[in-house]
């Protein structure tokens, strides 16, 4: 039986905007990391003989906007992976399910100090993908540390289902009131209990029932209150 040796992963966040990542391999799951490498703003390249159809569309969708400097773009070199590709990227996905180009993208990335993920192959990898379920700025991630994938993708969705629109409504408003209180309440610990007050005794339990622009008052309004109070 193969087992996943017992790792303790560190989770982060990456700010990718406007930085050159890599993707070796064109087929459906080499388009579903540069779907959300794209969405996280990366300058995207991908290197591999053959591309899926729904890349090609991507690639001249993503051609025929203008693409300002540091933002999100894609190019597509259509070649096999070769020794000397990573260098320059800051992050790099193999999914060419190849042994041999898995294992010479290991080496490579440990010779250019690039992180790289090789999909499916925890061994190889230097960072692992969680599942995610995204709502407005709110990111719910999931992972099993390589236990069980398939566990994970099924909490992703009991999240979806949970977490609806209204909780990125609310997250939304929550960061408007965060920068009013900077300006309010130089005193942290005024702005600490502004905010528990509201996340804690109601007034988010409320807004969250609410429609989306009655949510945004009612939330003003509670913060407007405490702030007299204080
Ligand atoms: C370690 C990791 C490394 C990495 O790839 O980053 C890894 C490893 C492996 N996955 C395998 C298989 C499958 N992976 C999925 C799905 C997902 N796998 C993802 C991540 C990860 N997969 C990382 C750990 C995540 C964690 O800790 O939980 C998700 C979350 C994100 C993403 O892929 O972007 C995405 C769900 C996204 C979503 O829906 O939200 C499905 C289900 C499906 O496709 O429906 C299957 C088939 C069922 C099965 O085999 O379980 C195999 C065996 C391959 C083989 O047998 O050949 C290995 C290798 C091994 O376990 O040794
Ligand atoms: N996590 C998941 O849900 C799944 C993971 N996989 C894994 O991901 C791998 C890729 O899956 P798919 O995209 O479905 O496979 P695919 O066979 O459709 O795509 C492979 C891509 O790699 C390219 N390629 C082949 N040799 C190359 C080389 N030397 N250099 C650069 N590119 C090269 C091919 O042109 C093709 O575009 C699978 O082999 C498997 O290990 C597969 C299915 C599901």
């Amino acid at each position: 039986m193969k087992t996943t040796p017992q790792r303790d992963y560190f989770p982060i966040l990456l700010q990718l905007t406007g930085h050159p990542c890599l993707v070796i391999g064109g087929g459906r799951v080499a388009y579903r990391k540069i779907e959300s490498l794209l969405q996280a703003g990366a300058r995207v390249t991908v290197i591999s003989p053959q591309m899926v159809p729904e890349l090609e569309a991507l690639a001249a969708a993503h051609a025929a906007e203008a693409q300002p400097e540091g933002k999100a773009s894609l190019r597509l070199i259509r070649q096999p992976y070769a020794l000397g590709d990573l260098k320059g990227y800051r992050l790099a996905f193999a999914a060419t399910g190849n042994r041999e180009v898995n294992e010479a993208c290991r080496q490579e990335a440990e010779h250019c100090g690039v992180l790289l993920n090789v999909v499916d192959v925890p061994d190889l990898c230097d960072f692992i993908m969680p599942a995610v379920h995204q709502q407005g700025d709110l990111l719910f991630m999931v992972c099993s540390q390589g236990k069980s994938p398939m566990l994970t993708k099924r909490l992703r969705k009991e999240l979806q289902q949970r977490y609806g629109p209204a909780y990125g409504r609310v997250a939304e408003v929550m960061g408007e009131l965060r920068q009013q209180a900077f300006q309010d309440l130089p005193d942290i610990h005024h702005r600490r209990e502004v905010f528990r007050h509201l996340i804690e005794d109601g007034p988010l339990d409320e807004a969250l029932t609410l429609p989306p622009e009655e949510a945004r008052q009612h939330l003003w309004a509670a913060y407007g209150q405490m702030i007299e109070q204080l």
